[in-house]
């Protein structure tokens, strides 16, 4: 038999797979394939996902394993920070380690193991690098700059500034009001990059953020390869940065900033080492379901046998977020 987990961080839902615990690992394709319709929220399972985290061996120093991270849609992404929460709590768990690092496409990423946000809410801290801001590396064209740093851009929206940054993954930030975090502007943006247009060839998660206060922030994401999702956690870094950066007077480096999102909360907190940024990620890492089917079954995506199981630790993070609601209150 193999098994998968349903898992989350801020709600932002995957499915892990361990490629080191099957008898034949799946293909690239197999494996893309297999994303496509376990995440479909009609014809996969448990409601579908926003991608699959694929796990499998490294020989790279103090790494424990490698994360592979696969969109919805079938895209490959560079990077995703609620998922490698959840992945590290997997590897923390099987090899008994609490700070190792995990490798992924462009770097070795350090993670530990954090105090719980709240009861049975198991909780990871997790570095997100590297970033830069040149329009190669996002990429981006047509913005007028080698970077795009709190500028209007009118094409986007009159009245907004934008911020593009890579964590590896791009992001597009702006700073908006609450009418405009709950407009209809943010999906048709999200949509219109994220399909061929003139600015950004790869696509870019789109992020629209509220100040509600001195390092607080709500974040709502558009996903490239995915759509609308409950939290991006490389959103809320790199939109984090961008707090720092354009409203200095409202966030600080180096403390912890709240980042409240539709799916929850995580606290980030930003480092500058002389204009060299990386930032930590801290939030929950909640296994919802084991999955287990037969092995076979995998390699040809045929779903139907499977037999899944509740961990039972949805409770425990639907309470954390009722006290947060409460909290606001
Ligand atoms: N949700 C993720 C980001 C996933 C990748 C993204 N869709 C992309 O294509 O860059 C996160 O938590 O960071």
């Amino acid at each position: 038999m193999a098994q998968l987990l349903k898992v989350h961080g801020s709600q932002n839902q995957f499915f892990i797979l361990d490629q080191t615990e099957l008898k034949t690992k799946l293909s690239q394709a197999e494996l893309v394939a297999l994303t496509k319709q376990i995440t479909d929220p009609t014809k996969g399972l448990l409601d579908g996902a926003d991608g699959v985290l694929v796990i499998d061996h490294t020989d790279h120093a103090d790494a424990l394993g490698s994360m592979q991270v696969i969109n919805t849609d079938g895209s490959i992404a560079s990077m995703c920070g609620n998922g490698l929460r959840t992945v590290s709590r997997y590897l923390a768990d099987k090899y008994h380690q609490d700070a190792f690092k995990v490798e992924t496409m462009d770097s070795d990423l350090a993670v530990h193991r954090e105090t719980s946000l709240a009861p049975g809410v198991p909780t990871f801290s997790v570095e997100i690098s590297p970033v830069t801001f040149n329009k190669e590396s996002l990429p981006f064209k047509n913005l007028g700059g080698d970077t795009l740093v709190d500028r209007k851009v009118p094409a986007f929206a009159k009245d907004l500034t934008f911020t593009a940054i890579a964590v590896p993954n791009p992001h597009l930030i702006s700073f908006v009001s609450e009418d405009v975090l709950h407009s209809d502007l943010l999906g048709r943006l999200g949509r219109s990059l994220n399909q061929p247009n003139n600015y950004f060839p790869d696509g870019v998660n789109v992020s629209f953020a509220q100040i509600l206060d001195h390092n607080q922030l709500f974040v709502r994401t558009y996903e490239r390869g995915v759509g609308f999702t409950n939290a991006c956690g490389t959103g809320m870094s790199a939109t984090s940065l961008a707090f720092c950066l354009n409203h200095p007077n409202e966030a600080d480096f180096e403390e912890t900033i709240a980042v409240y999102n539709p799916g929850g909360m995580v606290k980030t907190r930003v480092h500058d080492d002389d204009g060299s940024y990386h930032i930590d990620l801290i939030g929950n890492a909640t296994f919802t379901h084991q999955i287990d089917l037969p092995e076979a079954d995998l390699h040809v995506n045929n779903l139907t046998r499977a037999k899944i199981s509740d961990t039972g630790e949805q409770i425990d993070y639907l309470n954390f977020v009722n006290n947060l609601k409460q909290q606001e209150v």
